[in-house]
């Protein structure tokens, strides 16, 4: 394993909870999310410029839709939000309590369906999900989970990568692109804490060879895992909780990185003052281009 290049900021944006950075092709921009922030964010890397929206809720993952817009995974459910993030209409409502339950990571799938799952926040009892929306409707395809997150996909589309973050570990699906059901859950990874190193594994994305990139939430890094699970780099990162990449930039082989900040401590947050930035690192792999949601899926 070796340790490459530091992250470096781009954005010193001071978002609580960073999440869900996402690259848009066609606008050539970042669009990303502070979900304690309650803003919906796009980031033009070309003059450094930030634009935020308020958002009524918690707002955790999105995917571009193909017909303009996002799918937006919020605290009631999964909102259509129009191109300057504006809710036109509830999708699919959280089957959870509200109280304590908000949906959280989320990406589409390549064949356009948008896989999202919930967190539980008291961490209680796993009372958390993994769910796909598509043109049948919501759909369960986990559960017992404490914080659902690192989705991400195989080149092929037939392997899904989930995490669930308290519990250290991201686990393995073969995925069918034909029907969106998951089958053979196996570990892909499991990380073992030390008093030293709480990181686990939060948010993610795959790059051209297959290889998974994971944000260690409280870990100050990004690992690079090959497909086999073998740890090939990791990346330091000046923030000690990085919540998730995304490949981005023209050719791909920028990969962008959301943090936190919220509820971190004084003395975290004097020794990394860029905490809750949007950060970026050059790769030599592109990664995957990120798929649109398509309501015919
Ligand atoms: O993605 C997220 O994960 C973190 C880490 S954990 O669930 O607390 O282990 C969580 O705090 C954050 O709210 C969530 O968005």
């Amino acid at each position: 394993m070796t340790t490459g290049p530091s992250f470096s900021c781009v954005l010193d944006a001071r978002a609580k909870l960073g999440e869900c950075p996402l690259w848009s092709a066609r606008e050539r921009a970042l669009y990303w999310v502070d979900i304690k922030g309650r803003t919906l964010n796009r980031f033009d890397p070309a003059d450094g410029t930030n634009r935020a929206v308020a958002m009524d809720e918690d707002i955790a993952c999105l995917a571009l839709h193909k017909d303009g817009g996002f799918v937006a995974g919020m605290r009631s459910g999964l909102w259509r939000l129009d191109a300057a993030g504006a809710p036109l209409g509830l999708l699919a409502a959280n089957p959870e309590d509200t109280a304590t339950s908000r949906f959280n990571d989320g990406r589409a799938d390549p064949a356009g369906r948008f896989l999202a799952g919930t967190l539980d926040e008291p961490k209680a009892g796993g009372k958390a999900h993994l769910y796909r929306f598509d043109r049948r409707g919501l759909a369960t395809l986990a559960g017992g989970l404490l914080t659902s997150n690192g989705l991400a996909f195989s080149p092929d589309g037939r392997t899904l990568y989930h995490a669930d973050t308290p519990t250290f570990t991201v686990y393995r699906y073969r995925y069918d692109p034909a029907t969106g059901e998951l089958s053979d859950r196996e570990v892909f990874v499991r990380l073992q804490p030390t008093d030293g190193d709480r990181g686990r594994p939060d948010g993610a994305a795959v790059d051209e060879d297959g290889c998974y990139w994971t944000a260690l939430y409280e870990g100050g890094r990004v690992q690079r895992y090959a497909p086999t699970g073998a740890l090939l780099s990791e990346h330091p990162v000046p923030a000690r909780c990085p919540t998730m990449v995304a490949f981005g930039g023209a050719d791909r082989r920028t990969l962008y990185l959301t943090t936190a900040s919220a509820g971190r401590p004084a003395e975290e947050l004097e020794r990394f003052p860029q905490s809750g930035g949007v950060f970026a690192l050059p790769v030599a792999v592109p990664g995957l281009p990120e798929p649109l949601f398509d309501p015919a899926a």
